[in-house]
């Protein structure tokens, strides 16, 4: 394998008394989907606030192409290219897609000294974008509010990614969906993956995370197991990490069946 993009090493975040994260080990390379697995309060939401600028890290070095990685705020971290896409994902319902796609980067055209809006390349720009993820809308003008929460979420990526994420975390993206609209959220990332960006797909579902994940990491109260590759390992073992296999086993034990 090449260079990690990025390499996080024995990160620890404590909040007071509160140890989220106790020491956690990752490489994320570009042209991967990368799973992090781990159940509620696992310290997912604390590495990836670390991760994109939110938090500094207690101790421990992040590197991003071999090169300490010392972020002041979120805004260091999407120069970089490392871009956030967030389970409620900040659009607004009633405006059009081309107008979200572009919202805090609005093209502008000028006619003599005045600068205005440029809707045909938005709309333009739009439609491209999402076709190429495999989203037909009937429009660039289409409200957002209209479409479904996969085409959303799906829009959302396809944004990150024209606007330059070289890494792309994906909070819980489908979490929230049925079972088509996950498909068609999965299917983006693997268009993404396979365009180079680094996927870092955070996740509860097991499911979900093996059917489009390269490598696997699972946390656990703030720690990893390691990371798995593809093939290296079964559903059964990643759901049994994510609980903690000792719990689990008790767990099945008094219920007298397996869970
Ligand atoms: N700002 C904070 N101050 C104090 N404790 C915090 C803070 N942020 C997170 N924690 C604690 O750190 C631990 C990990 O939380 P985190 O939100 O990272 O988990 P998570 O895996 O994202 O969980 P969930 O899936 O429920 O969102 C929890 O015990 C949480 O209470």
């Amino acid at each position: 394998m090449t260079q990690p993009l990025i390499q996080m090493k024995n990160i620890e975040k404590h909040f007071g008394s509160v140890i989220a994260l106790a020491g956690v080990s990752v490489d994320i390379h570009a042209g991967e989907c990368h799973c992090l697995l781990g159940d509620n309060g696992a310290g997912k939401s604390t590495f990836i606030k670390t991760l994109s600028g939110v938090h500094k890290p207690t101790r421990g070095e992040i590197l991003f192409e071999g090169r300490d990685m010392h972020f002041a705020d979120p805004r260091d971290a999407i120069a970089a290219g490392i871009a956030t896409v967030h389970q409620h994902l900040a659009m607004i319902p009633l405006m059009s897609v081309s107008r979200n796609f572009f919202m805090g980067n609005e093209p502008t055209r000028k006619i003599g000294p005045f600068s205005f809006f440029d809707h045909d390349l938005a709309n333009r720009v739009t439609m491209q974008e999402m076709e190429k993820m495999g989203i037909v809308l009937r429009g660039p003008d289409q409200a957002v509010g209209t479409l479904s929460g996969g085409e959303r979420q799906t829009v959302a990526i396809a944004r990150a990614v024209h606007f330059g994420a070289r890494v792309l975390i994906l909070d819980e993206p489908t979490s929230a969906l049925g079972v088509r609209q996950t498909a068609n959220v999965l299917a983006t990332i693997d268009t993404v993956r396979k365009q180079g960006v680094a996927v870092v797909f955070i996740t509860h579902n097991v499911r979900h995370a093996m059917a489009v994940g390269d490598r696997f990491t699972v946390l656990n109260r703030g720690r990893t197991y390691g990371t798995a590759k593809r093939g290296e390992i079964t559903p059964e073992e990643l759901q049994d990490m994510m609980a903690g296999g000792q719990e689990l086993a008790t767990l099945e034990s008094s219920l007298g069946s397996t869970v």
